[in-house]
């Protein structure tokens, strides 16, 4: 039975990796998949990895019907054997409805990979949409992890190392960014809480100690 799966997690978890090595797999079986993507970091029409690899892909806009896009990719003689969509979380609902319909239509596999929450530990609409609908949710296996080596499950925004909790939810960014640039760490649930990032916590252990205070 062909399904919708949502391959979820953090930012830097391997979620494009994974995205290219299914497509990789498939296509030395022979088999044609259309890749989708959304504002991938190395530009329009991209899907990339960090650990290198780059592959071409249909940007799905905002108001592209991913479903009639491909119908007609069909239509005109084209191949169409399974799907992945990476950047899932930046499609609008009504797109994640329309990969559904691809499943059970079309009669096609269809891979979403995206982040579940935003910098402020909010759901994105499109992966939102992916939980509500999926057939199976998968979370990768190789862990991101934390400054303090717990896994991590938030994405926080930085600048300057300092996490920020206010903004527009979408801004296309990195990890590793450089200071006074905008970008993002991956933190495990109590350090986001705590809004202690890689930098704030080396801050503050290089601050003096605090002298004991004795009781007079
Ligand atoms: N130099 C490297 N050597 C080995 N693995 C790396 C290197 N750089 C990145 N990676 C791996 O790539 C992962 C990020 O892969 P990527 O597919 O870009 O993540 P995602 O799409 O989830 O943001 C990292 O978690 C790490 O496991
Ligand atoms: C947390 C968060 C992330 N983004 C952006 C930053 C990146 O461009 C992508 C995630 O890409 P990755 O391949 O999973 O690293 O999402 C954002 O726009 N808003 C956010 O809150």
């Amino acid at each position: 039975m062909p399904e919708l799966v949502f391959f979820s997690g953090t930012m830097d978890c391997g979620k494009s990796t994974l995205a290219l090595q299914i497509g990789h797999n498939r296509s030395a079986r022979g088999l044609q998949g259309v890749i989708f993507t959304r504002d991938d970091r190395a530009g329009e029409g991209k899907l990339s990895s960090r650990l290198g690899l780059v592959t071409e892909a249909v940007e799905a806009d905002e108001d592209m019907d991913v479903y009639a896009h491909l119908v007609d990719h069909i239509t005109r003689g084209g191949r169409a054997d399974y799907v992945i969509v990476d950047e899932a979380q930046f499609l609008a609902p009504v797109q994640i409805d329309q990969l559904a319909r691809v499943v059970d239509d079309l009669g096609l596999d269809v891979f979403a990979f995206g982040i579940t929450t935003d910098f402020r530990t909010k759901l994105f609409p499109g992966s939102q949409r992916l939980i509500e609908l999926a057939d199976r949710v998968e979370t990768l296996q190789v862990e991101a992890l934390c400054w303090c080596g717990a896994r991590a499950t938030h994405n926080a925004r930085t600048v300057g190392g300092e996490m920020v909790v206010e903004g527009a939810q979408v801004v296309v960014g990195d990890v590793n960014q450089l200071a006074g640039e905008v970008g993002y760490e991956v933190l495990c649930r109590r350090h986001h809480q705590r809004r202690m990032t890689s930098a704030t916590a080396r801050a503050g252990a290089l601050s003096p100690d605090v002298l004991p205070v004795t009781p007079g």
